[in-house]
């Protein structure tokens, strides 16, 4: 936080992992669960309705995304608070902004099904499983954020994203606790 920034009231969390482990499927849930409003932002699709991009690379089905205008974009949002960033990648975000960085994970058969249901090529599916298997974004937020701040959880099941948004609630009360901010806004 800068230091003419006011204080956040409520946290920024950033949910990031592989394409297909959930994030989407956790940040909407958290939304609705949370005690103070977070607003969603599916990255992703940010990008494409907002033209974020340089280019869209048509063999790997995927948009080249133009970091700065991204930045730019998410800069009031996210030093504000209030938000969930879900993205599939972490490490473009300043250090500033993140609270919490959770980082699904899901075992690769599993997470392999997920992508081939939503029609991807298949040299995409292989490479993100094989991302996966060597947590390449776990490795990213790990080096990108303070250890105490990010979380590794699975996602395999209903039961974990269920236990999993439980958790999350919970470090967001306890984050307001901190900051003497629980009872603020009624
Ligand atoms: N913990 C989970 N339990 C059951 N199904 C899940 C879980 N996580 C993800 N899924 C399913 O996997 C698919 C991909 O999830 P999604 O949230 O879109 O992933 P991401 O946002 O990481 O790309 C969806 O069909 C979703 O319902």
């Amino acid at each position: 936080m800068s230091l003419d920034s006011p204080p956040k009231s409520s946290p920024t969390i950033i949910i990031t992992g592989t394409p297909g482990v959930g994030k989407s499927t956790h940040a909407q849930l958290l939304a609705q669960e949370s005690p103070v409003p977070l607003k969603h932002i599916n990255v992703g699709e940010w990008v494409k309705e907002k033209g974020l991009y340089e280019t869209f690379d048509q063999d790997w089905q995927s948009y080249e995304v133009d970091e700065d205008k991204l930045l730019d974009e998410l800069e009031p949002l996210a030093s504000a608070g209030g938000v969930i960033l879900d993205w599939h990648t972490c490490e473009i975000f300043p250090e500033r902004w993140a609270d919490l960085v959770v980082v699904l994970r899901c075992d690769h058969t599993k997470l392999w099904e997920r992508l081939e249901n939503r029609g991807y090529p298949l040299k995409k599916i292989q490479e993100n499983n094989e991302a996966e298997i060597m947590q390449v974004v776990l490795e990213e937020a790990r080096s990108s954020y303070e250890s105490e701040i990010v979380v590794e959880l699975q996602s395999e099941g209903t039961e974990d994203l269920e236990s999993n948004v439980a958790r999350i609630v919970q470090w967001i009360e306890a984050w307001r606790k901190d900051r003497d901010v629980a009872d603020e806004d009624g």
